[in-house]
C-alpha cells in the first residue's frame, strides 16, 4: 500500500454534483478517493507546498486501485492545467495518462446554485443580499454580465478551451449532472468504462430518497450515506422575462461547448 498521485481528477464544475460523483465512484473497490478538496493546483500557496504535501491527502492504495481527487475550482482556474501537466511528470516520470472528469449542469441552474449558497449564509447572519437578477445584470447596459462570478463560472466553453490546449480530448469525460441525479447508474457506468474499471456500480448500490430528491449510496446493508443538507438548497425563482434574457445570453457559449464536447445538452 502506498499513497499515489491521482490517476483521475474531478475538475468541476462547481455545484454540478462533484461530491455525489466522487462519493458514488468511491463505492467501487478499485477506487480510492481523497476525502477533502485539496485545492493544490488552484491555490498558489498550496501549490508551493509541493508534491509531497499533496500526496499526503491521498489514501493508501494498491497497485491495481485508482486514486481520485476532486476540487471543483480546478476547471475555472487558468493556471491549473499547465501545473497538472508538470506535476504528473514530476510524480510519475512521464505524462499524458491522467484522466479528467468534468460534470456539468445547466449553466443557469449552476449559477443559481452558487448564488443560493451565498444567500443562505447571508440570511443566517441577517444580512440583506441583492437578488440574483441584480447581481447578474450590468447596471449601466442592463445586459447580463460575466463580471458576476457565478455567471462567469458557467461559461464552460471558455474554460474547456484552455484545458484542451494542454490535454487530449480523449483524456476528459463529460458527465451529465442532471442525469447523475435522476439515473446515477447510467452515468456511473460510462465513467467506469472511461476509467477502465470493471463493472461494479449497479442499481442495488443506490437508494432513492423521496425526502431529499436524491439517490443515496447504499454503503453497506445497515449503513446508507446521503450528502450533507448543504446540497439541494432551494433556488430563487426567476421571472419569465429574465429567464429568456439569461438563456439568450448563455446560448452561444453553450453551442460552442456542445461543439467542443460533441454532446448536446439542450440547455
Ligand atoms: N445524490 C446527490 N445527493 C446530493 N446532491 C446531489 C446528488 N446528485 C447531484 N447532486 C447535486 O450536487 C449539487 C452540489 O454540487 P457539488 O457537490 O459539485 O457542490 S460543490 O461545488 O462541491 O460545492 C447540488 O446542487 P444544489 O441542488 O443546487 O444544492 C445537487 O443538486
Amino acid at each position: 500500500l502506498k499513497k499515489r498521485f491521482p490517476h483521475c481528477l474531478i475538475i468541476g464544475t462547481r455545484k454540478s454534483g462533484t461530491r455525489a460523483l466522487l462519493e458514488f465512484l468511491s463505492l467501487h473497490p478499485s477506487v480510492v478517493a481523497a476525502k477533502k478538496e485539496t485545492h493544490f493546483f488552484d491555490s498558489d500557496e498550496n501549490f508551493r507546498k509541493g508534491l509531497k504535501w499533496y500526496l499526503n491527502f491521498m489514501p493508501p492504495s494498491t497497485e491495481n486501485q485508482i486514486t481520485v481527487e476532486k476540487t471543483p475550482a480546478y476547471f475555472f482556474s487558468g493556471k491549473v492545467p499547465a501545473r497538472i501537466k508538470r506535476t504528473e511528470v514530476e510524480a510519475n516520470g512521464s505524462g499524458g495518462r491522467m484522466k479528467f472528469l468534468l460534470i456539468v449542469k445547466d449553466p443557469v441552474e449552476r449559477a443559481l446554485s452558487d448564488y443560493a449558497k451565498v444567500l443562505q449564509s447571508k440570511q443566517k447572519q441577517n444580512i440583506r443580499y441583492p437578488t440574483f437578477e441584480e447581481l447578474s445584470t450590468d447596471p449601466i447596459t442592463d445586459e447580463i454580465t460575466s463580471a458576476y462570478r457565478p455567471i462567469r463560472r458557467s461559461l464552460y466553453n471558455l474554460q474547456l478551451r484552455n484545458w484542451l490546449k494542454h490535454f487530449k480530448r480523449s483524456q476528459l469525460q463529460v458527465v451529465d449532472g442532471a442525469a447523475l441525479v435522476t439515473n446515477p447508474v447510467h452515468e456511473l457506468q460510462k465513467v467506469e468504462k472511461f476509467l477502465g474499471l470493471q463493472k461494479f456500480l449497479t442499481s442495488d448500490k443506490f437508494i432513492w430518497s423521496q425526502d431529499r430528491g436524491f439517490y443515496f449510496a447504499n454503503v453497506t446493508k445497515i449503513r446508507t450515506k446521503c450528502l450533507s443538507t448543504s446540497k439541494g438548497l432551494a433556488h430563487p425563482r426567476l421571472s419569465d422575462r429574465f429567464t429568456e434574457k439569461i438563456r439568450n445570453f448563455f446560448r452561444p457559449f453553450n453551442e460552442d461547448f456542445y461543439n467542443l464536447t460533441r454532446m448536446n445538452f439542450d440547455w
